[in-house]
């Protein structure tokens, strides 16, 4: 489904900076994989280079065999809306908005019309246990709340791939509960996860574990 080959990346800041080294990964329909590595390691930089937010400098990408190097913006753009999902460890919702219309905002990019798009914000916000807030503003929601709408942003246009940075960062035990269970059952029903993160608990989680240390990626061998 995704496939790095040989891929670096080095930003300039004045000097080169080398924040991934010469990488090969493949990751399948329906894997889990977590990713970890001290600070400054280069998992953002990976994940960035996964969920087409970023393009390698050298090397190449393939998202469902397209070759996602080599595409413009705008073609890569149009896979990460269809494709795709993101969640990050500070929500990034729209304040002044409903928390379905959050929802609903996250499909803007992908395939549906504004009805299949309320009627997707709906189940979701209800599979998340979100039904009596659904039209509460994000800033009067719990931490728990707002993350928990940010995972139906994410999830709502059943994306392939979902990607998630510290996505239990700033949560409590029960929070975090509710999150990991969500991702756990939508990585049943099919969807790829690739999650980044320095909690053991959430990196237990992945069936495949990707260690991140000064640049290089090396895959860990996860008991069965
Ligand atoms: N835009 C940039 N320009 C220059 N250097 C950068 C840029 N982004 C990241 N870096 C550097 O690249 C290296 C990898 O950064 P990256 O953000 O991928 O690390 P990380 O493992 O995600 O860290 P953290 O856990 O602290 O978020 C670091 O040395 C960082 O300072």
């Amino acid at each position: 489904m995704l496939e790095l080959r040989a891929a670096t990346k080095t930003y300039d800041d004045g000097h080169p900076v080398h924040a991934l080294r010469e990488t090969s990964l493949t990751v399948e329909e329906g894997d889990y994989v977590a990713i970890t590595g001290a600070s400054g390691s280069g998992k953002s930089t990976l994940l960035n280079l996964l969920g087409l937010l970023d393009v390698p400098t050298t090397g190449s990408y393939r998202v469902l065999g397209l070759p996602a190097h080599e595409l413009a913006e705008s073609h890569r753009g149009a896979v990460r809306g269809q494709v795709f999902g993101f969640i990050f460890q500070n929500f990034h919702l729209l304040n002044g908005r409903s928390a379905l219309e959050n929802v609903e905002l996250g499909m803007l990019y992908g395939p549906y019309n504004r009805r299949e798009r309320r009627r997707r914000a709906w189940e979701t916000v209800e599979r998340l246990g979100l039904a009596h807030r659904a039209l509460a503003d994000p800033r009067r929601m719990s931490g728990g709340e707002r993350q928990r709408v940010a995972v139906a942003r994410a999830v709502a246009g059943r994306p392939r791939v979902l990607f998630c940075d510290e996505p239990t960062g700033n949560l409590d035990s029960a929070n975090t509960a509710t999150v990991l269970d969500t991702l756990r059952g939508l990585n049943e029903e099919g969807l790829t996860v690739v999650v980044v993160t320095h909690d053991p608990g959430v990196a237990a989680e992945g069936r495949r574990r990707i260690e991140v240390s000064d640049g290089t990626v090396t895959e860990v061998e996860v008991p069965a």
